[in-house]
């Protein structure tokens, strides 16, 4: 269903009709940078995806790409069958700052998106609410940005981006400024809100234990050209814990990422 260059499709029947995104010889240069070339890709709806790869290999910019808040230079890119030309309503992005609005409550923040639209009802409020009860900030919902950590902010965010609506989540290494405690936290969390939102997930990382722990599929991308060099399915099931990472299965994945990148560590 996933798929590292021009290979055939590994394709089962019950994906068959419902691809989210999908890329077929995604091509970026910046001038003379080839940033992504020749990308084919199909992510299933519903599922995880982790974009991995060293600093520079082009995630952001394949990234930003879907989230069609830059043109690519060739190719074909879709989002539920309709060619990306700009940013979308069913398309959501997350960076690594929270870019909160400082004089705004969490509540506000959350339902900034709406007031873009209209004058927030009541019920809309009810549904902010929600979304910071499901991020765990229910506790919360009057503090400004400054009175929240780090991680508690990019909550905020995170219920923000899912009151767009949105059924497609672009997370550009979300957790990235945070402490590792908070992003193993926040990335457990992660998990269980884009399940229970049903939504589809591409999360970039350099960090490939993050990747696969998260993902149902990580695509590995390697650098100069950034090249998409291969997708790797993820075998474990969900819920996932923590200690999966101590399972030697999983270290065993790291390798085999380790090994199509062609380095120890990126
Ligand atoms: N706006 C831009 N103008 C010119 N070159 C760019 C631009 N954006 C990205 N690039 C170049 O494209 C290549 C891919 O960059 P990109 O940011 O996508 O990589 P990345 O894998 O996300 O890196 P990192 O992990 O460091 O964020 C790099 O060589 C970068 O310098």
């Amino acid at each position: 269903m996933l798929q590292a260059q021009a290979e055939p499709l590994d394709k089962p029947e019950s994906f068959e009709a419902n691809i989210a995104i999908q890329g077929r010889a995604v091509e970026k240069c910046f001038g003379d940078v080839v940033a992504v070339e020749g990308a084919n890709f199909e992510i299933p709806a519903g599922s995880f995806v982790s974009i991995v790869g060293p600093s520079g290999c082009g995630k952001s910019t394949l990234l930003r790409m879907m989230a069609g808040l830059i043109p690519k230079t060739s190719g074909s890119l879709t989002v539920h069958g309709r060619e990306v030309e700009d940013p979308r309503e069913d398309v959501g992005v997350m960076f690594q700052r929270p870019t909160l609005l400082p004089w705004k409550t969490s509540l506000d923040n959350v339902l900034l998106p709406t007031q873009l639209k209209r004058k927030p009802t009541e019920d809309d409020a009810e549904r902010a609410m929600d979304l910071l009860r499901l991020t765990g900030l229910d506790d919360f919902c009057f503090n400004f940005p400054t009175q929240l950590s780090g991680g508690m902010q990019q909550r905020v965010a995170l219920a923000r981006l899912l009151n767009i609506g949105a059924d497609i989540l672009l997370l550009d290494e979300p957790f990235g400024a945070l402490d590792e405690f908070t992003r193993e936290r926040l990335n457990i969390e992660l998990s269980r809100i884009v399940r229970e939102v049903n939504a589809t997930a591409v999360f970039v990382t350099h960090n490939i234990a993050e990747a696969i722990f998260l993902a149902d599929y990580v695509m590995v991308m390697t650098p100069r050209p950034g090249r998409l060099a291969d997708v790797v399915k993820v075998p474990f099931g969900r819920p996932r814990d923590i200690s999966l990472m101590r399972d030697p299965e999983f270290n065993d994945m790291i390798g085999h990422v380790r090994s199509i990148l062609g380095v120890e560590e990126v």
